[in-house]
């Protein structure tokens, strides 16, 4: 009796541990069926109705709405000024209305109604979205739409426009995390491996299905229309043409990446590309909207980071609810990150979790408004002019949602930071040699993670979230570049052109004898993640690339019967790597990694300062983990 609510959900398995009946609670909830209220007084559940075979999915859930039709609706949503404070302001608007701007001309954002989502308790909420996940029911299959009630409860299942997007790889980045970060905690949310390949979708199936519904209502709705750097407007195309509904997007001509402009083009959108960029496309496309009955579809329209925040709820569910430590996320018109916020602080409201992570933007150092804002301590926002770069969905100096960057970074203790073009590509190719295939944007994100760790900010066992935005094979282009050592002034570092050979036996294995002699006798080339295979006697043994981007002179390998810290003998002997930087006064780091220990002294004693790189035997000194900071000692034997 006390969990039978839980039951009455039409799409829930009975086989979860349910929840106790919140004291709260007054009425049946909304969402459940009549039918299956009965079930609270231990009526047995009728046997279902064979489904005839005509069945498809959205018949089924009509079906289901018509014989078990649900109560009236105690959840909503509606618009208000975003930022406004509820107990003075009583400007608000149905989502009904089109509207974009609140009176005086500020953002809006949809605000759900607490009270009545409270009415249950966190762990009901985490039941029911964790029921829905991997199931093929409409529309709740979606990752998006299984958390409906906190979307947009009012719309009809019937009116969603639905690719089933969502329920993203979280891909544990074991080889990246460990090999260049010494992390064993890191993953990457691959928001891009969806329909479109970015998380707009996330966006774009709510956005596009309240569309759906303003139509059937016949508002003056004759198109839905965006500016983009090339993922809305995929995403836009898509969800359009799989509603029938006409979409228009406004492209900067030659700063999108030609998958990018396929996408739109092959799913039959209205496609106008304008010279200027994509700051000069925005402002563009608010007039045209403001004029005609072109629905905006941009993420000043706040409609759309009701789905692009279920990606944070998604991140708590896929770690069974616990909170990592870090989220980052990379930012250009900057409402993802406000989105993430949004996900994560209803899930602590809402008690599903009891805090939140801490937020990273990313920036491309080329357009970083935010960067440089936060930077002036929050001084004077301004604008700028967006340089080229790679990472071009991010591409914008003037982002609509800065207001909303601000806030979550404010609220979640967060931080910004910034990639250079050189950074981000090598950041890029890196995660790409351990087996992703990520975007310049998640490189963008990655840099990040770098210069943090690096300072020690984040820390080695933080568990941390890189969000992933697009797929790589929207930016092939990029890639090649860079492979082929085709950038003007970068040294494409970590570049792997193919090797052009003759068609014959004695040539392919010219070719693979000189491969296989420079092949690494190391694995694991980071600093304290060395795990040495073989010995190396002298510096001349290997290509060392930098240690912390400083340069050596000499190394010293050897192989003896360590001495731990504490003055015992380990007990076995240990491999160990000694490597001589040549301007040994201004970086010291101990035999463990820490720059504040004794050892530090004893070590400086003489002239010279070595930094010790253990084999993997000495990784079993909790100390040594404990304590070390991060050292990216990189090599290559050759
Ligand atoms: N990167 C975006 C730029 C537009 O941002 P949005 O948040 O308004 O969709 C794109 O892919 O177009």
């Amino acid at each position: 009796m006390a969990s039978s609510y839980l039951l009455q959900s039409p799409n829930f398995s009975t086989n979860l541990k349910l929840p106790s009946k919140p004291t709260t609670l007054k009425t049946t909830p909304s969402f459940l069926p009549i039918k299956a209220a009965a079930a609270s007084n231990n009526t047995p559940t009728p046997t279902p109705t064979p489904t005839p075979k005509s069945n498809n999915i959205r018949d089924k859930a009509r079906r289901q709405n018509l014989t078990n039709p649900p109560q009236i609706n105690n959840f909503s949503a509606k618009y208000v000024p975003f930022g406004a404070d509820p107990s003075t302001s009583t400007e608000s608007y149905s989502l009904d209305e089109i509207v974009y701007r609140s009176q005086s001309g500020g953002l809006l954002d949809v605000q759900q109604d607490f009270s009545a989502l409270k009415a249950f308790p966190g762990s009901y909420w985490r039941a029911l979205f964790d029921s829905r996940v991997g199931k093929r029911t409409w529309p709740y299959g979606s990752g998006v739409w299984s958390k409906k009630e906190w979307v947009l409860p009012d719309i009809s299942s019937d009116d969603i426009v639905s690719a089933f997007e969502g329920n993203t790889n979280l891909f544990w980045a074991e080889r990246f995390g460990k090999q260049f970060l010494g992390m064993n905690d890191l993953w990457v949310k691959h928001c891009g491996i969806s329909h479109t390949g970015s998380f707009k979708d996330l966006g774009m199936t709510v956005l596009v299905s309240q569309v759906n519904r303003l139509r059937k209502m016949n508002k003056p709705v004759f198109g839905v229309g965006c500016a983009s750097t090339g993922d809305t407007s995929a995403a836009l195309s898509a969800y359009c043409a799989s509603a029938g509904i006409p979409s228009i997007v406004f492209l900067p001509a030659d700063k999108i990446s030609i998958a990018q402009l396929v996408q739109p083009i092959a799913n039959g959108a209205f496609v106008l590309s304008i010279d200027t960029d994509f700051d000069g496309c925005m402002k563009l496309i608010r007039e045209v909207t403001s004029e005609l009955p072109i629905y905006l579809a941009n993420s000043l329209n706040s409609l759309r980071l009701e789905g692009q925040k279920t990606a944070a709820i998604e991140i708590l569910q896929q770690f069974d609810w616990e909170v990592p430590e870090w989220v980052i996320v990379p930012g250009g018109n900057l409402g993802n990150v406000y989105a993430f916020y949004k996900g994560f602080h209803m899930c602590k409201e809402l008690g599903l979790v009891d805090k939140i992570p801490r937020l990273v933007c990313a920036q491309a150092a080329n357009a970083n408004p935010l960067y440089l804002y936060y930077k002036s301590a929050w001084g004077e926002f301004k604008a700028v002019k967006a340089n080229s770069t790679f990472a071009s969905a991010i591409q914008i100096g003037d982002p609509v949602s800065i207001d909303r960057a601000v806030y979550a970074l404010k609220k979640s203790n967060g931080i910004v930071e910034e990639a250079t073009e050189e950074e981000l590509m090598d950041a890029m190719a890196l995660a790409d040699s351990t087996g992703m295939f990520i975007c310049p944007h998640t490189g963008v994100a990655l840099t990040a993670l770098m210069k943090l760790r690096k300072s020690g900010v984040i820390g080695s066992t933080d568990r941390t979230v890189v969000v992933s935005t697009a797929h790589g094979l929207k930016f092939t282009q990029s890639k090649i570049d860079y492979h082929s050592n085709n950038i003007k002034e970068m040294a494409c570092r970590y570049a792997n052109p193919p090797v052009s050979v003759a068609a014959d036996f004695g040539s392919v294995m010219d070719v693979l004898k000189k491969y296989l002699s420079k092949t690494p006798r190391f694995v694991g080339v980071d600093g304290f993640g060395l795990i040495m295979e073989e010995f190396v006697s002298s510096i001349s043994d290997l290509d060392l690339v930098d240690v912390n981007g400083f340069e050596l002179h000499k190394v010293i390998a050897q192989r003896t019967r360590q001495q731990n810290w504490d003055g015992k003998r380990s007990k076995a002997d240990l491999n160990s790597l000694t490597l001589y930087r040549k301007d040994h006064h201004t970086f010291t780091q101990c035999r463990y990694g820490c720059t504040a220990c004794a050892h530090r002294k004893r070590m400086i004693g003489g002239q010279k300062v070595a930094f010790h790189v253990w084999g993997l035997a000495c990784q079993q000194n909790n100390n040594f983990w404990k304590s070390r900071s991060i050292l990216n000692v990189k090599l290559r034997h050759i």
